[in-house]
């Protein structure tokens, strides 16, 4: 008989099997594996429309799956509820979705997943502060998040996933469309994470200053997986051949050499 992962140390905090996905119709993710172990750093990687965003809300329930199957923690994901343990930074939009709202008030609402939806305590109140803090905009607090520069609002975002104080961060594109000093903030931020025993998947285009925090990657193209192993550095950019990847976010796209990752 197997012996159960959970008895090896090893229990997958993301395991997804053979998971198929469709968006209108389209099938964008063909029969993917996925795992993220416990204090595992894994990035996803692929061109543009390869199916990493779609595969990043599969597993926050946020697209249904046609195939396959989700477990977060070892639980079938349709019946996980723990979500105070999953930090989610989506993809980034418009700075505000057009809703007034303070920096405070948007980073409080990542606690809300701990609170059960009741009001703030100390504890809260000070989980939030601290979440602030680690991504140094603690003194823009009281600020409307539509006076915030693209940076400051994805550090905004990042500080709510990490205000319920999560054991895994699902993050996708965290660096996309952020300046040189925020992408430091985010660098230093995600290894603090790391270091205190978190967990993390996150979507890269490239690997950039997160390189060093990154166990393993795994390349989707065409909504399959390609590559599942050492970061793509380290099996020879020179080895699969590249082709001009075009970042989406990008106010003035350029085309990127990105090797295994178009
Ligand atoms: N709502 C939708 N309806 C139909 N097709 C969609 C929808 N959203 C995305 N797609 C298509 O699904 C495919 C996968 O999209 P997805 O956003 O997952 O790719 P991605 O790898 O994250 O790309 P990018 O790097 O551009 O963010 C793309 O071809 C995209 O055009």
């Amino acid at each position: 008989m197997d012996t159960p992962e959970a008895t090896r140390g090893g229990e997958p905090v993301i395991e997804l099997r053979q998971v198929s996905a469709e968006l209108g119709a389209r099938p964008v993710l063909r029969g993917i594996d996925l795992r993220v172990g416990r204090r595992e750093v894994v990035a996803l990687l692929g061109a543009n429309g390869s199916g990493k965003s779609t595969a990043i809300r599969t597993i926050v329930g946020q697209v249904p799956v046609t195939g396959g199957e989700i477990r977060l923690f070892g639980t079938p994901r349709r019946r996980f509820r723990q979500w105070s343990r999953v930090g989610y930074v989506p993809q980034r939009t418009t700075a505000s979705s057009g809703v007034p709202a303070t920096v405070t008030e948007v980073v409080s609402a990542g606690r809300l997943a701990r609170t059960r939806f009741g009001p703030l305590r100390r504890a809260d109140r000070e989980a939030v502060h601290h979440a602030l803090e680690q991504v140094g905009m603690a003194q823009h607090a009281g600020d409307p998040v539509e006076a915030l520069s693209g940076g400051q609002h994805q550090r905004v975002l990042i500080a709510r996933a990490l205000a319920a104080e999560p054991e895994l961060l699902i993050m996708d594109e965290p660096m996309a469309g952020v300046d040189l000093a925020s992408q430091e903030v985010l660098a230093r931020t995600l290894r603090a994470q790391v270091g205190a025993g978190s967990s993390v998947l996150l979507v890269l285009h490239e690997l950039g200053p997160l390189e060093p925090l990154i166990d393993r990657a795994v390349v989707l193209r065409d909504g399959c997986v390609l590559h599942d192993g050492p970061p793509p550095e380290a099996v020879g950019q020179h080895a699969l051949p590249g082709h001009d990847h075009v970042h989406p976010h990008d106010p003035a796209p350029r085309p990127l050499r990105s090797g295994l990752l178009s």
